[in-house]
Protein backbone atom coordinates (compact mmCIF):
# COMPACT_ATOMS: atom_id res chain seq x y z
CA UNK A 1 0.00 0.00 0.00
CA UNK A 2 1.33 3.37 -0.90
CA UNK A 3 2.77 5.70 2.35
CA UNK A 4 -0.05 8.12 2.13
CA UNK A 5 -2.61 5.97 2.20
CA UNK A 6 -1.40 3.93 4.86
CA UNK A 7 -1.24 7.47 6.42
CA UNK A 8 -4.74 8.09 6.06
CA UNK A 9 -5.79 5.11 7.24
CA UNK A 10 -3.92 5.99 10.57
CA UNK A 11 -5.71 9.52 10.52
CA UNK A 12 -9.11 7.58 10.56
CA UNK A 13 -8.33 5.27 12.79
CA UNK A 14 -7.04 7.96 15.92
CA UNK A 15 -8.84 8.48 18.73
CA UNK A 16 -9.12 12.16 17.38
CA UNK A 17 -8.01 14.58 14.73
CA UNK A 18 -6.56 18.07 13.64
CA UNK A 19 -8.30 19.30 11.01
CA UNK A 20 -7.83 22.76 9.23
CA UNK A 21 -11.57 23.87 8.15
CA UNK A 22 -11.24 26.43 5.60
CA UNK A 23 -14.50 28.75 4.45
CA UNK A 24 -13.98 31.18 1.47
CA UNK A 25 -17.67 32.53 1.09
CA UNK A 26 -20.12 34.95 -1.39
CA UNK A 27 -18.88 38.37 0.62
CA UNK A 28 -15.55 37.67 -0.65
CA UNK A 29 -14.50 39.31 2.66
CA UNK A 30 -11.73 37.07 3.15
CA UNK A 31 -11.23 32.90 3.98
CA UNK A 32 -11.96 31.67 7.45
CA UNK A 33 -9.64 29.20 8.79
CA UNK A 34 -10.66 27.26 12.14
CA UNK A 35 -8.03 24.58 13.10
CA UNK A 36 -10.10 21.98 15.57
CA UNK A 37 -9.51 19.11 17.43
CA UNK A 38 -12.48 16.46 16.46
CA UNK A 39 -13.09 13.47 18.15
CA UNK A 40 -15.65 11.03 17.22
CA UNK A 41 -18.21 10.97 14.16
CA UNK A 42 -21.71 11.86 13.56
CA UNK A 43 -23.81 12.40 16.45
CA UNK A 44 -20.55 11.37 18.97
CA UNK A 45 -18.67 14.23 17.19
CA UNK A 46 -16.84 16.35 20.14
CA UNK A 47 -15.21 19.54 18.77
CA UNK A 48 -12.89 21.80 20.04
CA UNK A 49 -11.82 24.78 17.78
CA UNK A 50 -8.29 25.51 18.61
CA UNK A 51 -7.65 28.47 16.74
CA UNK A 52 -9.54 30.77 14.10
CA UNK A 53 -8.80 33.43 11.81
CA UNK A 54 -9.86 35.00 8.35
CA UNK A 55 -6.92 36.11 6.28
CA UNK A 56 -8.46 39.13 4.80
CA UNK A 57 -8.19 38.99 0.90
CA UNK A 58 -6.48 41.85 -0.93
CA UNK A 59 -8.49 43.86 -3.39
CA UNK A 60 -6.20 42.73 -6.39
CA UNK A 61 -7.29 39.38 -4.98
CA UNK A 62 -10.94 39.98 -4.69
CA UNK A 63 -11.15 41.55 -8.49
CA UNK A 64 -9.59 39.09 -10.05
CA UNK A 65 -12.01 36.86 -8.36
CA UNK A 66 -15.01 39.71 -9.05
CA UNK A 67 -14.13 39.19 -13.16
CA UNK A 68 -15.72 36.11 -13.10
CA UNK A 69 -18.00 35.65 -9.87
CA UNK A 70 -21.94 35.01 -10.59
CA UNK A 71 -21.42 36.04 -14.47
CA UNK A 72 -22.90 34.31 -17.16
CA UNK A 73 -20.32 35.45 -19.72
CA UNK A 74 -16.40 35.33 -18.60
CA UNK A 75 -12.96 35.07 -20.41
CA UNK A 76 -12.66 31.03 -19.69
CA UNK A 77 -8.92 31.72 -19.46
CA UNK A 78 -9.24 33.58 -16.57
CA UNK A 79 -11.29 31.26 -14.72
CA UNK A 80 -8.95 28.49 -15.44
CA UNK A 81 -5.87 30.38 -14.39
CA UNK A 82 -7.46 31.05 -10.91
CA UNK A 83 -8.43 27.66 -10.29
CA UNK A 84 -4.68 26.62 -9.27
CA UNK A 85 -3.96 30.33 -8.17
CA UNK A 86 -6.65 30.41 -5.09
CA UNK A 87 -5.58 26.91 -4.60
CA UNK A 88 -2.02 28.41 -4.32
CA UNK A 89 -3.07 31.28 -1.75
CA UNK A 90 -5.17 29.18 0.25
CA UNK A 91 -1.95 27.29 0.89
CA UNK A 92 0.07 30.19 1.42
CA UNK A 93 -2.68 31.64 4.40
CA UNK A 94 -2.73 28.62 6.07
CA UNK A 95 0.91 28.58 6.35
CA UNK A 96 0.52 32.42 7.40
CA UNK A 97 -1.88 31.00 10.17
CA UNK A 98 0.09 27.72 10.85
CA UNK A 99 3.13 30.01 11.45
CA UNK A 100 1.18 32.95 14.08
CA UNK A 101 -0.19 30.12 16.02
CA UNK A 102 2.93 28.38 16.38
CA UNK A 103 1.95 25.51 15.06
CA UNK A 104 4.20 23.24 12.54
CA UNK A 105 2.52 22.01 9.85
CA UNK A 106 3.73 18.13 10.62
CA UNK A 107 0.92 18.17 13.19
CA UNK A 108 -2.03 19.05 11.01
CA UNK A 109 -3.59 15.87 9.92
CA UNK A 110 -6.30 17.28 7.43
CA UNK A 111 -7.20 20.53 5.28
CA UNK A 112 -10.98 20.63 4.23
CA UNK A 113 -11.52 22.93 1.71
CA UNK A 114 -14.58 24.71 0.74
CA UNK A 115 -12.72 26.37 -2.21
CA UNK A 116 -14.43 29.72 -3.75
CA UNK A 117 -18.14 29.64 -5.26
CA UNK A 118 -18.23 31.32 -8.80
CA UNK A 119 -21.41 30.16 -9.79
CA UNK A 120 -24.42 28.24 -8.18
CA UNK A 121 -27.16 26.98 -10.64
CA UNK A 122 -29.79 24.50 -9.42
CA UNK A 123 -32.21 23.60 -12.01
CA UNK A 124 -34.65 25.21 -10.17
CA UNK A 125 -32.86 28.38 -11.37
CA UNK A 126 -31.37 27.86 -14.64
CA UNK A 127 -34.43 25.99 -16.22
CA UNK A 128 -32.30 24.33 -18.72
CA UNK A 129 -34.43 20.96 -19.67
CA UNK A 130 -31.82 17.95 -19.32
CA UNK A 131 -29.41 19.68 -17.39
CA UNK A 132 -28.75 18.53 -13.81
CA UNK A 133 -28.58 20.57 -10.53
CA UNK A 134 -25.10 22.30 -10.78
CA UNK A 135 -22.47 24.38 -8.49
CA UNK A 136 -18.87 25.39 -9.56
CA UNK A 137 -16.38 26.11 -6.92
CA UNK A 138 -12.55 26.75 -7.43
CA UNK A 139 -9.18 26.40 -5.61
CA UNK A 140 -8.06 23.41 -6.87
CA UNK A 141 -7.30 21.13 -3.60
CA UNK A 142 -4.07 19.49 -5.16
CA UNK A 143 -2.49 22.88 -5.03
CA UNK A 144 -3.43 23.18 -1.41
CA UNK A 145 -1.91 19.78 -0.85
CA UNK A 146 1.15 19.80 -2.13
CA UNK A 147 1.73 23.79 -0.87
CA UNK A 148 0.96 22.57 2.97
CA UNK A 149 2.15 18.78 2.41
CA UNK A 150 -0.99 18.09 4.21
CA UNK A 151 -3.99 15.79 2.88
CA UNK A 152 -6.47 18.00 1.51
CA UNK A 153 -10.21 17.19 1.12
CA UNK A 154 -11.84 19.64 -1.20
CA UNK A 155 -15.24 20.10 -3.54
CA UNK A 156 -17.36 18.86 -0.98
CA UNK A 157 -20.46 19.55 -2.93
CA UNK A 158 -20.58 17.58 -6.13
CA UNK A 159 -21.63 14.50 -4.38
CA UNK A 160 -24.53 15.85 -2.81
CA UNK A 161 -25.84 17.16 -6.14
CA UNK A 162 -24.56 13.73 -7.36
CA UNK A 163 -26.85 12.05 -4.72
CA UNK A 164 -29.85 13.87 -5.05
CA UNK A 165 -28.93 17.04 -3.56
CA UNK A 166 -28.66 20.63 -4.77
CA UNK A 167 -25.14 21.44 -3.44
CA UNK A 168 -25.94 23.34 -0.61
CA UNK A 169 -26.61 23.92 2.18
CA UNK A 170 -24.23 21.51 3.74
CA UNK A 171 -24.42 23.63 6.85
CA UNK A 172 -27.23 21.21 8.26
CA UNK A 173 -24.76 17.97 8.68
CA UNK A 174 -22.63 19.76 11.28
CA UNK A 175 -25.18 21.40 12.61
CA UNK A 176 -27.11 18.08 13.45
CA UNK A 177 -23.83 16.52 14.89
CA UNK A 178 -22.45 19.35 16.41
CA UNK A 179 -26.18 21.20 18.11
CA UNK A 180 -29.08 18.97 18.30
CA UNK A 181 -30.50 19.01 22.11
CA UNK A 182 -32.91 16.83 23.18
CA UNK A 183 -36.25 18.54 24.26
CA UNK A 184 -35.10 21.94 22.40
CA UNK A 185 -36.11 22.93 18.67
CA UNK A 186 -33.37 24.80 17.47
CA UNK A 187 -33.29 26.88 14.25
CA UNK A 188 -29.60 27.40 13.20
CA UNK A 189 -29.63 30.73 11.05
CA UNK A 190 -26.95 31.98 9.28
CA UNK A 191 -26.52 35.22 7.81
CA UNK A 192 -23.70 35.37 5.49
CA UNK A 193 -24.13 36.78 1.56
CA UNK A 194 -27.02 34.28 1.06
CA UNK A 195 -28.70 33.04 4.41
CA UNK A 196 -29.87 30.06 5.25
CA UNK A 197 -31.12 27.88 8.53
CA UNK A 198 -31.14 24.57 9.70
CA UNK A 199 -34.07 23.35 11.49
CA UNK A 200 -33.05 20.65 14.31
CA UNK A 201 -36.08 19.14 16.12
CA UNK A 202 -35.61 18.35 20.05
CA UNK A 203 -37.44 15.54 19.36
CA UNK A 204 -34.08 14.76 16.94
CA UNK A 205 -35.73 12.37 14.80
CA UNK A 206 -33.03 13.21 11.89
CA UNK A 207 -36.26 12.66 9.36
CA UNK A 208 -37.72 16.09 10.85
CA UNK A 209 -34.60 18.07 10.08
CA UNK A 210 -34.81 20.58 7.91
CA UNK A 211 -32.54 23.30 6.02
CA UNK A 212 -33.04 25.93 3.01
CA UNK A 213 -31.43 28.83 1.75
CA UNK A 214 -33.89 32.04 2.45
CA UNK A 215 -32.17 34.37 0.15
CA UNK A 216 -30.46 37.72 0.10
CA UNK A 217 -28.28 38.17 3.62
CA UNK A 218 -25.69 40.81 3.13
CA UNK A 219 -24.78 40.25 -0.56
CA UNK A 220 -27.37 42.93 -1.26
CA UNK A 221 -26.77 45.15 1.11
CA UNK A 222 -23.14 44.79 0.42
CA UNK A 223 -23.66 45.42 -3.53
CA UNK A 224 -24.87 48.93 -3.18
CA UNK A 225 -22.42 49.99 0.23
CA UNK A 226 -19.78 49.79 -2.23
CA UNK A 227 -21.38 51.30 -4.82
CA UNK A 228 -22.69 54.38 -2.99
CA UNK A 229 -20.42 54.79 0.21
CA UNK A 230 -17.63 52.92 -1.37
CA UNK A 231 -17.30 50.56 1.99
CA UNK A 232 -17.42 47.17 1.99
CA UNK A 233 -20.45 46.95 4.29
CA UNK A 234 -22.80 48.70 6.17
CA UNK A 235 -20.85 48.77 9.42
CA UNK A 236 -23.67 47.97 12.75
CA UNK A 237 -26.51 48.77 10.12
CA UNK A 238 -25.38 52.96 10.51
CA UNK A 239 -26.37 53.56 7.01
CA UNK A 240 -29.60 51.42 6.75
CA UNK A 241 -30.41 52.96 10.22
CA UNK A 242 -30.42 56.83 9.26
CA UNK A 243 -32.83 55.79 6.23
CA UNK A 244 -36.68 54.73 6.06
CA UNK A 245 -37.87 51.71 4.47
CA UNK A 246 -39.61 52.23 0.41
CA UNK A 247 -42.40 49.59 0.72
CA UNK A 248 -42.75 50.43 -3.01
CA UNK A 249 -39.51 48.74 -3.74
CA UNK A 250 -39.98 46.55 -0.53
CA UNK A 251 -42.87 44.86 -1.86
CA UNK A 252 -41.18 44.69 -6.02
CA UNK A 253 -38.16 42.48 -3.76
CA UNK A 254 -40.36 40.41 -2.18
CA UNK A 255 -42.69 39.69 -4.98
CA UNK A 256 -39.63 37.15 -6.95
CA UNK A 257 -40.92 33.72 -7.91
CA UNK A 258 -37.69 32.28 -5.82
CA UNK A 259 -39.84 33.34 -2.45
CA UNK A 260 -43.30 31.17 -3.22
CA UNK A 261 -41.17 28.07 -4.64
CA UNK A 262 -41.30 25.40 -1.74
CA UNK A 263 -38.29 24.51 0.18
CA UNK A 264 -35.64 23.41 0.36
CA UNK A 265 -34.31 25.53 -2.18
CA UNK A 266 -30.79 27.66 -2.29
CA UNK A 267 -29.86 30.58 -4.27
CA UNK A 268 -26.90 32.98 -4.74
CA UNK A 269 -25.43 36.32 -6.17
CA UNK A 270 -26.17 35.11 -9.86
CA UNK A 271 -29.85 35.87 -8.42
CA UNK A 272 -29.98 38.38 -5.78
CA UNK A 273 -27.81 40.99 -7.91
CA UNK A 274 -27.19 44.86 -8.25
CA UNK A 275 -28.97 44.25 -11.52
CA UNK A 276 -32.15 42.64 -9.67
CA UNK A 277 -32.92 45.69 -7.42
CA UNK A 278 -31.68 48.20 -10.33
CA UNK A 279 -34.40 46.75 -12.60
CA UNK A 280 -36.50 47.24 -10.03
CA UNK A 281 -36.41 50.33 -8.76
CA UNK A 282 -36.39 51.73 -12.90
CA UNK A 283 -39.85 49.53 -13.09
CA UNK A 284 -41.67 51.12 -10.23
CA UNK A 285 -40.12 55.10 -11.21
CA UNK A 286 -37.94 55.35 -7.83
CA UNK A 287 -35.23 56.35 -9.07
CA UNK A 288 -35.13 59.35 -6.76
CA UNK A 289 -35.15 57.25 -4.17
CA UNK A 290 -31.78 58.23 -1.86
CA UNK A 291 -28.37 55.78 -0.90
CA UNK A 292 -30.02 55.47 2.78
CA UNK A 293 -33.69 54.58 1.80
CA UNK A 294 -32.18 51.99 -0.34
CA UNK A 295 -29.95 50.12 1.92
CA UNK A 296 -33.04 50.68 4.81
CA UNK A 297 -35.09 48.60 2.39
CA UNK A 298 -32.55 46.17 1.20
CA UNK A 299 -31.69 45.38 5.14
CA UNK A 300 -35.80 45.09 5.76
CA UNK A 301 -35.79 42.90 2.87
CA UNK A 302 -33.34 39.76 3.58
CA UNK A 303 -35.08 40.14 7.37
CA UNK A 304 -38.29 40.22 5.95
CA UNK A 305 -37.73 36.79 3.57
CA UNK A 306 -35.64 35.32 6.52
CA UNK A 307 -38.54 35.94 8.53
CA UNK A 308 -41.26 34.60 6.43
CA UNK A 309 -39.50 31.57 5.71
CA UNK A 310 -38.78 30.32 9.32
CA UNK A 311 -42.36 31.42 9.74
CA UNK A 312 -43.39 29.19 6.91
CA UNK A 313 -41.84 26.13 8.80
CA UNK A 314 -42.97 26.69 12.38
CA UNK A 315 -45.77 25.45 13.96
CA UNK A 316 -47.75 27.94 16.36
CA UNK A 317 -48.10 25.87 19.38
CA UNK A 318 -44.20 24.92 19.92
CA UNK A 319 -41.21 26.81 21.02
CA UNK A 320 -38.06 28.07 18.82
CA UNK A 321 -35.53 29.20 19.61
CA UNK A 322 -32.68 30.75 17.32
CA UNK A 323 -29.13 30.65 17.25
CA UNK A 324 -27.72 33.30 14.68
CA UNK A 325 -24.51 33.33 13.30
CA UNK A 326 -22.43 34.74 9.93
CA UNK A 327 -21.37 38.50 9.25
CA UNK A 328 -24.96 39.46 9.29
CA UNK A 329 -25.31 38.65 13.03
CA UNK A 330 -23.50 41.83 14.06
CA UNK A 331 -25.56 44.00 11.95
CA UNK A 332 -28.01 45.15 14.85
CA UNK A 333 -30.94 46.29 12.55
CA UNK A 334 -31.10 43.13 10.75
CA UNK A 335 -31.19 41.72 13.71
CA UNK A 336 -33.71 43.33 15.59
CA UNK A 337 -36.03 43.13 12.81
CA UNK A 338 -35.99 39.58 12.47
CA UNK A 339 -36.76 39.69 16.17
CA UNK A 340 -39.83 42.21 15.62
CA UNK A 341 -41.19 39.24 12.83
CA UNK A 342 -40.61 36.81 15.79
CA UNK A 343 -41.32 37.85 18.55
CA UNK A 344 -42.95 34.32 19.61
CA UNK A 345 -39.22 32.94 18.96
CA UNK A 346 -36.03 33.63 21.16
CA UNK A 347 -33.26 35.30 19.35
CA UNK A 348 -29.46 34.06 20.43
CA UNK A 349 -26.04 33.76 18.92
CA UNK A 350 -24.68 30.59 18.14
CA UNK A 351 -21.74 31.82 20.35
CA UNK A 352 -23.93 30.82 22.78
CA UNK A 353 -23.67 27.00 22.14
CA UNK A 354 -19.84 27.48 22.41
CA UNK A 355 -18.90 27.97 18.72
CA UNK A 356 -17.99 31.54 17.38
CA UNK A 357 -21.05 32.60 14.77
CA UNK A 358 -17.81 33.68 12.69
CA UNK A 359 -16.25 30.23 12.64
CA UNK A 360 -18.98 28.14 12.18
CA UNK A 361 -19.01 27.90 8.20
CA UNK A 362 -15.27 26.76 8.38
CA UNK A 363 -15.68 24.73 10.90
CA UNK A 364 -18.26 22.83 9.39
CA UNK A 365 -16.19 21.73 5.91
CA UNK A 366 -13.87 20.34 9.13
CA UNK A 367 -16.29 18.58 10.32
CA UNK A 368 -17.64 17.15 6.91
CA UNK A 369 -14.04 15.98 6.72
CA UNK A 370 -13.65 14.07 9.52
CA UNK A 371 -16.73 12.06 8.68
CA UNK A 372 -15.59 11.28 5.23
CA UNK A 373 -12.23 9.83 6.94
CA UNK A 374 -13.75 8.54 10.12
CA UNK A 375 -17.29 8.74 10.24
CA UNK A 376 -19.64 5.79 9.99
CA UNK A 377 -23.15 5.96 8.24
CA UNK A 378 -25.23 8.91 7.50
CA UNK A 379 -28.67 8.11 8.76
CA UNK A 380 -30.81 10.99 7.23
CA UNK A 381 -33.23 9.23 5.61
CA UNK A 382 -33.77 9.66 1.67
CA UNK A 383 -35.80 12.86 1.01
CA UNK A 384 -35.03 15.93 -1.01
CA UNK A 385 -31.75 18.20 0.52
CA UNK A 386 -30.57 16.07 2.56
CA UNK A 387 -29.10 13.04 0.98
CA UNK A 388 -27.16 10.11 3.07
CA UNK A 389 -24.02 10.82 1.92
CA UNK A 390 -20.03 11.66 2.49
CA UNK A 391 -18.59 14.29 0.63
CA UNK A 392 -15.28 15.68 -0.50
CA UNK A 393 -12.33 14.93 -2.91
CA UNK A 394 -8.98 13.58 -1.29
CA UNK A 395 -5.70 15.29 -2.53
CA UNK A 396 -2.25 13.98 -1.02
CA UNK A 397 0.93 16.00 -1.08
CA UNK A 398 2.89 13.83 -2.43
N1 LIG B 1 -20.24 44.89 12.11
C1 LIG B 1 -20.96 44.55 11.03
N2 LIG B 1 -22.04 45.29 10.68
C2 LIG B 1 -22.79 44.98 9.60
N3 LIG B 1 -22.53 43.95 8.78
C3 LIG B 1 -21.46 43.17 9.08
C4 LIG B 1 -20.63 43.42 10.20
N4 LIG B 1 -19.65 42.49 10.23
C5 LIG B 1 -19.87 41.68 9.15
N5 LIG B 1 -20.95 42.09 8.46
C6 LIG B 1 -21.50 41.53 7.22
O1 LIG B 1 -21.13 40.18 7.10
C7 LIG B 1 -20.53 39.94 5.81
C8 LIG B 1 -19.59 38.76 5.91
O2 LIG B 1 -20.34 37.66 6.33
P1 LIG B 1 -19.84 36.17 6.20
O3 LIG B 1 -18.35 36.15 6.34
O4 LIG B 1 -20.66 35.37 7.12
O5 LIG B 1 -20.24 35.86 4.69
P2 LIG B 1 -19.76 34.72 3.73
O6 LIG B 1 -19.34 33.53 4.54
O7 LIG B 1 -18.78 35.32 2.81
O8 LIG B 1 -21.08 34.41 2.90
P3 LIG B 1 -21.87 33.02 2.61
O9 LIG B 1 -22.16 32.40 3.95
O10 LIG B 1 -23.10 33.47 1.90
O11 LIG B 1 -20.98 32.23 1.76
C9 LIG B 1 -19.90 41.25 5.45
O12 LIG B 1 -19.70 41.37 4.07
C10 LIG B 1 -20.94 42.23 5.99
O13 LIG B 1 -21.99 42.40 5.10
C1 LIG C 1 -23.21 27.38 -3.42
C2 LIG C 1 -22.74 28.02 -2.17
O1 LIG C 1 -21.56 28.27 -2.01
N1 LIG C 1 -23.66 28.26 -1.24
C3 LIG C 1 -23.33 28.83 0.06
C4 LIG C 1 -23.82 30.26 0.13
O2 LIG C 1 -23.50 30.85 1.38
C5 LIG C 1 -24.61 30.64 2.27
C6 LIG C 1 -25.56 29.83 1.45
O3 LIG C 1 -25.25 30.26 0.12
C7 LIG C 1 -25.28 28.30 1.59
O4 LIG C 1 -26.26 27.62 0.87
C8 LIG C 1 -23.90 27.90 1.11
O5 LIG C 1 -22.92 27.80 2.12
C9 LIG C 1 -23.04 27.14 3.34
C10 LIG C 1 -21.69 26.97 3.98
C11 LIG C 1 -23.74 25.78 3.29
O6 LIG C 1 -23.62 25.04 2.31
O7 LIG C 1 -24.35 25.44 4.29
Amino acid sequence: MKNHVIRLAEIANQPSRRIIGLMSGTSLDGLDVALCKIQGSGTDTVLEVEQFATVPFTEDFRDNIREIFAKREIDFQHLCVLNPLIGLEHGRMILECLKNWNIPAEEIDLIASHGQTVFHAPKKQHNLSGFPNSTLQIGDGDHISVTTKIITLSDFRQKHIAAGGEGAPLAVYGDYFLFSQKGENRILLNMGGIANFTFLPGSLDPSAIFTTDTGPGNTLIDAFARQFFNIPYDDNGAIAASGSVNEILLDALKSLSFFEAPFPKTTGPEVFNKEFVNNLIIKNHLSRISHEDILATLTRFSADTISSAILRMIKPDEIYKIYASGGGAHNPVLMAAIHEQLPNCHLSLIDDLGVSGDAKEAVLFAVLANETVAGGEVAFGEREGVPSVTMGKISFPG
